[in-house]
């Protein structure tokens, strides 16, 4: 593990594509509410998988609306997806929540090919596009069924296909699968884990659950209580291809799992030396 210092999280990475420094986010009438973020500051490398956990309620999906562009952070500090600053709806940002957002109506391929279309691809290549998603998602098959005639598991990989077909350069991730019994969130996040391994794409996902933290990324990011910032940083240091199952019963696992979930207890200011 390296450093895990807050001012570890402020370094810049080697080609990052998302770098926020001194962010400050305060809503209300005229911004006059207590800040939700304050100084808050991290930096995502292209093709990186970073995780973010805090307590409830410390700016985990503000932090991600900021970046997606859907909540003005011109006010306070500086933030730059690819470059750019962020002062609108960012296209290159796919954004998938607990809940899949199907549309009821549609098929599962016609639900996946929905941003295609608002692009205006031709059928015959969404179409193409939609299905090939599918298949790498392990949902051949299933292209012609309603999402009320899938599981729940089946509907979120639905649904991740859907926020993949656009391509987009960053996906932001805001407990994705947090509404899934405990077996099917092990399968469903086993099947993310796969396809994250050969796609690489940048995510930067909040999460409740440490486990999914631990399994799936290559940092680990903690947040404060409010006013939100990061006060640690993890790499996590478990060789890819990972398998959950296996991964968890590693000591060094639990000895990390232990460190963080003692950053996060109400109170904690310097957890490191509680790790076992
Ligand atoms: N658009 C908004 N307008 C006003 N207040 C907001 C807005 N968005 C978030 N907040 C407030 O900001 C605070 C942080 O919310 P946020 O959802 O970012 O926290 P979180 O860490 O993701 O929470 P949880 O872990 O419980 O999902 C909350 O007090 C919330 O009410």
């Amino acid at each position: 593990m390296r450093d895990s210092s807050a001012a570890a999280a402020e370094r810049p990475r080697q080609d990052p594509l998302i770098v926020i420094e001194d962010l400050r986010i305060s809503f209300g009438k005229n911004e006059t509410e207590a800040p939700v973020l304050d100084d808050l500051s991290l930096h995502v490398g292209r093709g990186e998988f970073v995780a973010l956990v805090g307590p409830s309620g410390c700016g985990k999906s503000t932090v991600l609306n900021a970046i997606a562009g859907l909540i003005d952070a011109r006010a306070g500090g500086k933030l730059r997806v690819g470059g750019r600053p962020v002062d609108a709806i960012l296209p290159g940002i796919g954004y998938m929540f607990q809940s899949h957002g199907l549309l009821p109506w549609r098929t599962v391929v016609r639900n996946i090919e929905i941003g295609l279309e608002l692009k205006g691809m031709p059928r015959a290549l969404r179409r193409g596009k939609a299905l090939d998603l599918l298949r790498k998602v392990g949902l051949a098959g299933y292209e012609n069924r309603y999402p009320a005639e899938l599981s729940g598991g089946m509907r979120q990989r639905a649904g991740l296909a859907r926020t993949l077909a656009t391509d987009p350069e960053v996906l932001l991730m805001d407990e994705p699968f947090g509404a899934l019994d405990a077996q099917t969130k092990l399968l469903v996040q086993d099947s993310f884990l796969e396809f994250w391994e050969q796609d690489r794409r940048t995510v930067l996902l909040v999460t409740h659950d440490l486990d999914e933290a631990l399994c799936m990324a290559d940092r680990i990011l903690v947040m404060s209580g409010r006013p939100g910032r990061i006060v640690r940083e993890y790499d996590v240091p478990f060789d890819r291809p990972r398998h959950i199952v296996a991964l968890r019963a590693s000591p060094q696992y639990g000895r990390l799992w232990r460190q963080i979930w003692n950053d996060l207890r109400p109170g904690s200011d310097s957890p490191r030396g509680a790790a076992k």
